[in-house]
């Protein structure tokens, strides 16, 4: 079944030129997809339009079938609750001031979802393997990796169909972002992701599909195993050249 899927989209800023060209793309329930692209080939910009936070310019973002429209609130509400995202910086992510228990309610809260909200929140926690009594500290004691693991518990906590993710583990070191890279792949169980990266490498880990982005535009997308395989575009070897091994898995 299509979650998401982006049908002939075209997007610029303002009057500026176009940052995204012609884009297909769909994400199908139970397959992670991942966007790779060079800094600047337009990646958080698709992400924008896939989280409906920007509007194509042309062309279609649909949802389950049904486009995406900010004026139905009932599709929109339904829309959130089934979408949710991770951004790259677990520094500026997370409100200083709330504590992690607020933060990870916070989509249960103002989605009005109808729950259990302290066993909803303890069981994110949990699923994200942090100790129950995190609910009760601030974001500031906690180390970078941890911190991602609350902006997930956050993502994770409506039960969403799809978790967007952007440069997620980018800002982590490198073990601690191979347990991340575990914890999202035993959470693939139970939810689709798009995983937004520079590092094709760490999202062939992820994904089972790729979609390749230069200059706004795709320029190869398929089976992740097919395309690291036999990659068909001289961009796409390039980023292959131009990345680092992943750490070996500890
Ligand atoms: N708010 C904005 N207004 C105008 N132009 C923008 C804006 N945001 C991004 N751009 C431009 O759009 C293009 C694509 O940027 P985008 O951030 O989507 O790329 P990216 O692949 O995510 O890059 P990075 O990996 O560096 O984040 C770039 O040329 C950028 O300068």
């Amino acid at each position: 079944m299509t979650l998401l899927a982006l049908s002939g989209v075209s997007f610029s800023y303002g009057r500026g030129s176009r940052v995204l060209q012609d884009i297909d793309l769909a994400v199908e329930a139970g397959s992670n997809l991942g966007i790779v692209g060079e800094s600047g080939s337009g990646k958080t910009t698709m992400l924008k339009l896939l989280l409906g936070l920007e509007r194509a310019s042309s062309g279609a973002v649909s949802f389950r079938g049904e486009r995406l429209d900010a004026a139905n609130r009932g599709f929109m509400r339904g829309f959130r609750r089934s979408v949710q995202a991770v951004f790259q910086d677990p520094y500026s992510s997370l409100d200083p001031r709330q504590r992690v228990f607020d933060i990870i309610a916070e989509p249960l809260r103002s989605l009005k979802i109808e729950t259990d909200i302290a066993a909803a929140v303890e069981q994110a926690l949990r699923d994200v393997d942090l100790p129950a009594d995190a609910a009760r500290r601030y974001p500031h004691e906690f180390s970078g990796g941890q911190r991602q693991r609350i902006a997930i518990a956050r993502a994770i906590v409506a039960n969403p169909d799809l978790i967007i993710a952007d440069e997620v583990v980018s800002a982590l070191d490198l073990t601690t972002r191979t347990r991340i890279i575990d914890l999202l792949r035993s959470l693939s169980a139970r939810m689709t992701f798009v995983v937004v990266s520079h590092d094709i490498a760490l999202v062939a880990l992820l994904c089972e599909r790729l979609v390749v982005l230069e200059k706004g535009r795709i320029v190869e997308q398929g089976a992740t195993r097919d395309i690291l395989a036999r990659p068909a575009h001289p961009y796409t070897r390039q980023l292959l050249a131009s990345t680092p091994r992943m750490p070996e898995r500890v």
